[in-house]
């Protein structure tokens, strides 16, 4: 789906109100927005904005505190993980964790079983063509702990899109490649895309984002406090000031 499909049905994720809390700290702040169907939305903000703990909501890693999330317009806030992923959320993790000493492939088996796909033949075929889209059927074989940094992220988009995500949320994924890596990590996101999926993506790594971002939001203080097509949110003042240090 491209950008331009994006918006033409209900939005795929509305949150209203959300806000979460850790004792008396208050880490996001009554938040309302929507995630349309076949966008890229990019997440931007500086270290302890709350973004992570936006995809742990999302994701039902953790429980708000308060106000609500609907994914296809069903209520989510208070679904466990797996049933999330079984609806169609897949995450990846900001720190991944493999299982190092299992195989590419059988990382992809547990990740879809945990989705609750029973039958075994639809499961292998789905883990087996996930490898050949994430570029990893050469190292089907390969213990994840043997793997090069991409390959890790790669197995990583692989472990979230085994289930068949329908909403994928990235965090962080594109830190400490070369650029020819990050070309590399680029191309596949674009390629998920491509195939319908929409996506969240928490990113510092700036050009990468705004090669595929076809909308951002900005989180500061767990606040909102921009939100735009990628060039305007980055020519917002506000943005400059608190995300690059750029005073007006
Ligand atoms: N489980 C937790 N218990 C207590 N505080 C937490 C917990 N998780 C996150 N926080 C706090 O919430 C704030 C937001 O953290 P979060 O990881 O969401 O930020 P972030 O925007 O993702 O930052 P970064 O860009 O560094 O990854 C931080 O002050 C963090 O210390």
């Amino acid at each position: 789906m491209t950008a331009t499909q994006a918006g033409t049905a209900a939005p795929i994720l509305v949150a209203e109100g959300l806000g979460k809390s850790f004792g008396a700290i208050q880490v996001l702040h009554d938040l309302d927005f929507r995630v349309e169907r076949g966008e890229v939305l990019g997440v931007l903000g500086p270290n302890g904005a709350g973004k992570t703990t936006l995809f742990n909501l999302i994701s039902g890693d953790h429980a708000p505190s308060a106000g609500t999330l609907h994914f296809d317009g069903r209520a989510l806030t208070a679904d466990p993980p797996y049933r999330r992923a079984q609806q169609g959320i897949g995450r990846t993790y900001q720190i991944p964790m493999p299982f190092s000493k299992m195989t590419t492939f059988e990382n992809l088996l547990v990740s879809a079983s945990f989705a609750g796909r029973k039958r075994e033949s639809e499961t292998y075929d789905r883990c087996a063509e996930v490898l050949r889209e994430c570029d990893l059927w050469a190292h089907a074989n390969t213990p994840a702990g043997q793997l090069t940094l991409l390959n890790r992220k790669r197995l990583e988009l692989a472990r979230a899109m085994a289930p068949g995500p329908r909403l994928l949320l990235l965090d962080e994924i594109a830190g400490g490649l070369t650029s020819e890596e990050g070309k590399q990590l680029v191309d596949l996101i674009r390629r998920l895309h491509a195939r319908g999926v929409t996506i969240i993506w928490i990113e510092h790594v700036l050009h990468a984002l705004m090669a595929v971002a076809t909308r951002m939001i900005v989180l500061n203080f767990g606040e909102l406090i921009a939100e735009g097509t990628p060039h305007a949110v980055m020519d917002d003042p506000e943005v400059q000031r608190v995300y690059m240090g750029i005073e007006a």
